[in-house]
């Protein structure tokens, strides 16, 4: 078989060791890598011609992108996970225990297990290459650092640096780790190699210890200090994570037991955790979102089709949405961007967003200046449709206005070129209504975003029934490099995301007419691992928003869309929400020190607040009602898989991750127990609970939606 790594002797005695995993993008770490690298270190403990090791990748841009996750999904048991960690201990111990110079010079993706092979060579060098990052994201798959991470990077940059990059998975860019003493330096590609080299003859002693802030020094100074470290980082993450994650917890547990009882202790600690939270159900579904956010990246979304290349974009509408969009085509994208309004206000107001954001890196040092006004140099504004002939897609972002949506149409048919797209940011909608202004209705097509544009992951491509493959190729190539995540759904109204959170919102809706507090439905759903409560949701969203989408999806989908009419009774009491700072909660000055409920919504809305319902059952309500939506979505075409609906769950309204999304949901619950449960409520509470024919079916054949 052929060999990953290989080592290359050189007349000044320094020899490269180059890992280069045969026929893959990436290095990734995998069993059979043990007994190589231990045969290497042994051949070399044997050749005394050696005085130092520089370890490089033999990917064009990557070094080490972390433990094989695939070879994960393959442990039948937490011994045999913890057997994993533990082999990658005994390798790595045995670099860093070689009596001669070990330096890793780091080219492009340093993640996971990557960095941890990195940590266990005595010194580091990375490029300044845009593709470096370093850092430890398991957490983010529901794991720890199993390849001794938790104790070398404690030991090198200090506790509070090495929990912080543990507990967040963030990637960190060059400067920042050279700032953290994750590396020894920072040098151009161009003589990476070199500089690893000159690192490698000066010897182990180069290696320069980190300075600490006088606070950290302190605290990190006895285990008494170190104790209300850790207290203190398990409470933020016992808040946060609201005992939905497993794995940050362990991660504090293995760091505090590694510097309290020595490293060998740590190691025995982090294996046993790592074999535990490899076998969770939280990690196979965080890992699921991996792979599966990994496969979406190679499809274009139309088979068959190829994306035209779009060289630039213009967006119709400065106000918050077109805004976001203008911003992360520039810097996302960086493709030039000509903003039209019809105001100069709605202009300004889309340049200080894009402006406000780039303005956040360079004070954190993450960009210049320069950097900054290049990238706002690609944006350009008007007033008319001058300067867009050349536009290759034209997003509009204005408001939900059938007769405005229809002359965009025309005019950019007018002003623009053939092939030019008209993509509509339209939240509502049916894409099919829009393009019946068209001549050429084949370039037009739905692409909505979700608010904040520039955090929001997910964005919904939706097709009309004569929208071309080209054009959906290209908006979904066009999406992608704005860094988002695009799923293709069918045109209907409410598409795919708005569709399920309406029922989601609306049973919420029913349970505050029934009495049940404002703070305590909200606190529900943040309990079963939702971001936010549906009512902070729907202040944030606007409850304006919401009572124009209603009618909408009620006339186009049925009943069980009527949003509760009381509801009528907000909007009369000029209730948008934080738009204009009256909603269920208060927003004036008292309110930005604690979130406080507006105690008057209940009075105009006429009800009286109820004992409190268990917050099982109140999640459960909720959470059910999308659950059976998202599969009517799949039954009727609007999603084209189960793994599209899971990730625009997770993606576009923060469905919470370590259940893998609706769909992996069911099969969790079983479609026969979520049918009866389902029917259980729909006797208690009416039809909108019945459950849908194909949630019937899968229950009666006890099916699932994933095979894996
Ligand atoms: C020992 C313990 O500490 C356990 C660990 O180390 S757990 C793993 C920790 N590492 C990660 O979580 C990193 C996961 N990968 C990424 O975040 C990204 O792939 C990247 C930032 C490294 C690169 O992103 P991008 O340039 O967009 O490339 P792709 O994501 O498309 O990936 C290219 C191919 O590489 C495969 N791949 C990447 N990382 C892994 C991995 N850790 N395990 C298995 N496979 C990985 C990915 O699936 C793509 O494969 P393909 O066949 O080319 O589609």
């Amino acid at each position: 078989m052929e060999k990953t790594f290989s080592l290359q002797r050189r007349e000044d005695g320094i020899a490269i060791l180059t890992m280069d995993v045969p026929g893959e993008t990436m290095n990734t770490l995998k069993p059979e890598f043990g007994p190589e690298v231990s045969q290497i270190i042994a051949e070399v403990k044997g050749d005394t011609s050696i005085k130092g090791i520089v370890v490089v990748s033999g990917k064009k841009d990557s070094f080490i992108a972390g433990a094989d996750i695939s070879m994960l999904a393959a442990c039948t048991s937490e011994q045999h996970a913890k057997d994993l960690s533990q082999q990658g201990h005994v390798v790595f111990n045995a670099l860093e225990n070689m009596n001669i110079p070990v330096v890793a010079a780091i080219n492009g993706a340093c993640l996971g297990g990557g960095l941890e092979f990195a940590l266990a060579c005595h010194l580091r060098v990375c490029s300044d290459d845009n593709k470096t990052v370093l850092g430890v994201p398991e957490v983010q798959l529901g794991l720890l650092p199993g390849g001794g991470g938790t104790q070398r990077l404690p030991r090198l940059v200090g506790v509070a640096t090495a929990l912080d990059l543990m507990l967040t998975g963030k990637q960190v860019r060059p400067k920042q780790a050279l700032k953290m003493g994750l590396v020894n330096d920072v040098v151009p590609n161009s003589i990476l190699l070199t500089t690893a080299i000159e690192l490698a003859k000066k010897g182990k002693s180069a290696a320069k210890p980190v300075k600490q802030s006088k606070l950290n020094q302190f605290l990190e100074s006895t285990s008494f200090t170190r104790d209300i470290m850790f207290d203190q980082a398990r409470k933020q993450v016992d808040k946060k994570t609201a005992g939905n994650y497993p794995a940050p917890a362990k991660i504090i547990d293995c760091v505090r037991q590694g510097l309290n009882k020595g490293m060998a202790k740590g190691l025995e600690v982090e294996a046993t955790h790592f074999g535990n939270l490899v076998m969770s159900k939280e990690s196979a579904a965080l890992r699921s979102i991996f792979f599966a956010t990994t496969e979406m990246k190679k499809e274009t979304g139309a088979a068959g089709a190829e994306p035209r290349k779009v060289k630039k974009a213009m967006v119709l509408g400065g106000g918050l949405m077109g805004g976001g969009i203008a911003s992360v085509t520039t810097t996302k994208a960086k493709i030039p961007v000509r903003v039209k309004d019809i105001s100069e206000q709605g202009l300004s107001n889309a340049l200080a967003y894009a402006y406000k954001l780039l303005d956040k890196g360079v004070k954190r040092r993450h960009m210049t200046p320069a950097v900054r006004d290049n990238i706002m140099s690609l944006m350009t504004t008007t007033t008319d449709y001058k300067g867009i002939k050349d536009a290759d897609i034209v997003v509009e972002a204005v408001f939900e206005d059938l007769a405005l949506k229809h002359q965009m149409v025309k005019d950019v048919e007018r002003e623009c070129g053939e092939h030019t797209i008209f993509a509509s940011n339209t939240s509502s909608l049916p894409i099919g209504q829009i393009a019946e202004a068209a001549t050429r209705p084949e370039n037009v097509i739905g692409l909505h975003y979700f608010s904040p544009v520039e955090k929001m992951p997910l964005v919904e491509v939706i097709a009309h029934k004569t929208t071309s493959a080209e054009t959906i190729a290209t908006t979904v190539a066009f999406a992608r490099k704005q860094g988002k995540t695009p799923i293709v759904v069918q045109d209907g109204a409410g598409f795919y995301v708005n569709r399920i959170l309406a029922l989601y919102m609306n049973e919420a809706a029913q349970l505050l007419l029934e009495g049940q507090r404002v703070e305590h439905l909200d606190s529900s759903l943040i309990k079963f691992g939702f971001p936010v409560g549906p009512m902070t949701l729907l202040d944030e969203v606007g409850i304006d928003v919401g009572a124009k989408i209603s009618p909408i999806l009620e006339k186009e989908l049925g009943d069980r869309f009527s949003a509760p009419a009381a509801f009528d009774k907000l909007l009369a009491d000029d209730r948008k929400g934080r738009k204009n700072s009256k909603g269920f909660y208060q927003y004036g000055p008292k309110a930005k020190k604690a979130k406080l409920v507006d105690e008057s919504v209940y009075g105009v809305l006429g009800i009286k607040t109820a004992s409190d319902k268990e917050a099982k059952e109140i999640a459960e309500r909720c959470t059910i009602q999308m659950l059976n939506e998202a599969v009517r979505c799949l039954e009727e075409g609007i999603i084209a898989n189960p793994r599209d609906g899971d990730i625009g769950a997770i993606f576009g309204i923060g469905f919470p991750p370590f259940l893998g999304g609706p769909f992996r949901y069911i099969d969790t619950l079983g479609a026969k127990n979520l049918v009866d449960t389902l029917t259980r409520y729909q006797k208690l509470y009416g039809d909108r609970f019945a459950p849908c024919e194909m949630l019937k079916n899968m229950a009666t054949e006890g099916n699932s939606f994933h095979s894996n």
